[in-house]
């Protein structure tokens, strides 16, 4: 049985919920995937850091009730944030990015994921600044220093989208995709469809845990212009950047324009989507689109995100499910270890043969 030492960067809604699990789960993972998950040390901005090599006990960090620079308490805490130190020298096998995404430069998240590749740490992240506009760098990184870069819940949270395209659709040639890409203001377009105001369906989301610390990245569609260079890169080999993706979000819609919409038998949904011409070019954009009822993608209600696929052997293929939430997005982590100790496993195996 195998144990992973892992270090958490930031703890808000997404470490914290994998912190839950471990605490909760960890036995039925050793007995089902073969390996237990052991938090080393944590670092929040809000918290502090601490490091402990034999392992804080994941219940407690959970229903501990820190203040601010709370960690400072701990035996081997302070109540600053030494990300650098706690990245480098912690005695982690596994380093779990989870710090505010940056739409603008990644940072300071695409230091966190240097830092950690650098030294020989594998790097699981759900922030979508180091994947869409340094992924390429990190991925080389990682492949020179014999670890991996994983970050499946950079999409769609927990529903498997990078690596089921990537995996199962091999060979199927994708080509093109379009799809709801973020759940906040797919809630918000369906609270204001049952009649609440704007910024009451933008608190509501805050709430229960779906939107970024800054929501203008959600509604002004930020956040998926980052996924779609992610998918566009990953899945159509393009080399795009934030700025070449076309982006208006969904705070012009008024009341009027949601009520003009169901009047027609329509909805409005916030779509990002890329496609690649003829000729290798590939180009993305985000909009707000008027969908008729009876589009596939008219139905994806609330914090659910849906992606087709459009594939040369196959046609479109539509991937549903949560594009956020706590535990949904913790769960994209875990999928990450799973994959880490599964390519670990079949390295043995390759040794041995
Ligand atoms: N919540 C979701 O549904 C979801 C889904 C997919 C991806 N994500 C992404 O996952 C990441 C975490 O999301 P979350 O919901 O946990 O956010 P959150 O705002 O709840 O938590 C982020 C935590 O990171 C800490 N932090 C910020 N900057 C830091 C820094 N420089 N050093 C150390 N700590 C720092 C904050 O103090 C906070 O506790 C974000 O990048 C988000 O975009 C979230
Ligand atoms: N704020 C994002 C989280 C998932 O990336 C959303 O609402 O989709």
């Amino acid at each position: 049985m195998t144990i992973y030492n892992i270090a958490l960067i930031g703890f808000g809604g997404v470490n914290r919920a994998l912190a839950e699990l471990i605490a909760t789960k960890n036995h039925l993972w050793e007995r089902d995937l073969g390996f237990r998950l052991n938090i080393v040390a944590v670092s929040d901005l809000h918290l502090g850091s601490v490091i402990s090599p034999n392992g804080l006990d994941a219940k407690t960090l959970v229903e501990a009730n820190f203040a601010k620079g709370g960690f400072g308490q701990l035996s081997g805490g302070s109540s600053e944030a030494d990300n650098e130190t706690i990245i480098k020298t912690a005695p982690a096998d596994i380093v779990v990015e989870a710090t505010f995404t940056n739409p603008k430069d990644g940072e300071p998240a695409v230091s966190h994921c240097r830092w950690a590749l650098q030294t020989g740490k594998h790097v699981v992240t759900t922030n979508k600044g180091p994947v869409a506009i340094a992924a390429r760098e990190l991925k080389s990184l990682a492949g020179a220093n014999g670890v991996r870069f994983e970050y499946e819940g950079s999409v769609m949270s927990g529903t498997p989208v990078i690596r089921m395209a990537e995996k199962t659709l091999a060979g199927a040639e994708v080509t093109g995709f379009e799809g709801i890409l973020n759940g906040t203001s797919n809630f918000v377009l369906g609270r204001m469809e049952g009649g609440l105001d704007f910024a009451a369906a933008v608190k509501e989301a805050q709430q229960l845990g779906y939107a970024e610390a800054d929501p203008t990245a959600d509604v002004e569609g930020f956040d998926v212009r980052l996924k779609v260079v992610i998918l566009a890169n990953e899945l159509l080999g393009a080399n795009l950047k934030p700025e070449d993706v076309t982006c208006k979000g969904i705070s012009d819609l008024s009341p009027s324009d949601i009520e003009a919409a169901a009047k027609a038998n329509s909805r409005w949904k916030l779509i990002g989507s890329a496609v690649r011409a003829e000729d290798g070019k590939v180009t993305g954009s985000v909009a707000p689109k008027r969908l008729a009822l009876e589009h596939p993608l008219a139905a994806v209600n609330g914090a659910t995100n849906a992606v087709s696929l459009n594939t040369e052997l196959l046609g479109a293929v539509t991937i549903t499910g949560p594009g956020a939430g706590r535990i949904e997005t913790a769960y994209a982590l875990l999928s990450d270890i799973v994959a880490i100790h599964a390519a670990g496993k079949s390295a043995v195996t390759k040794e041995a043969a």
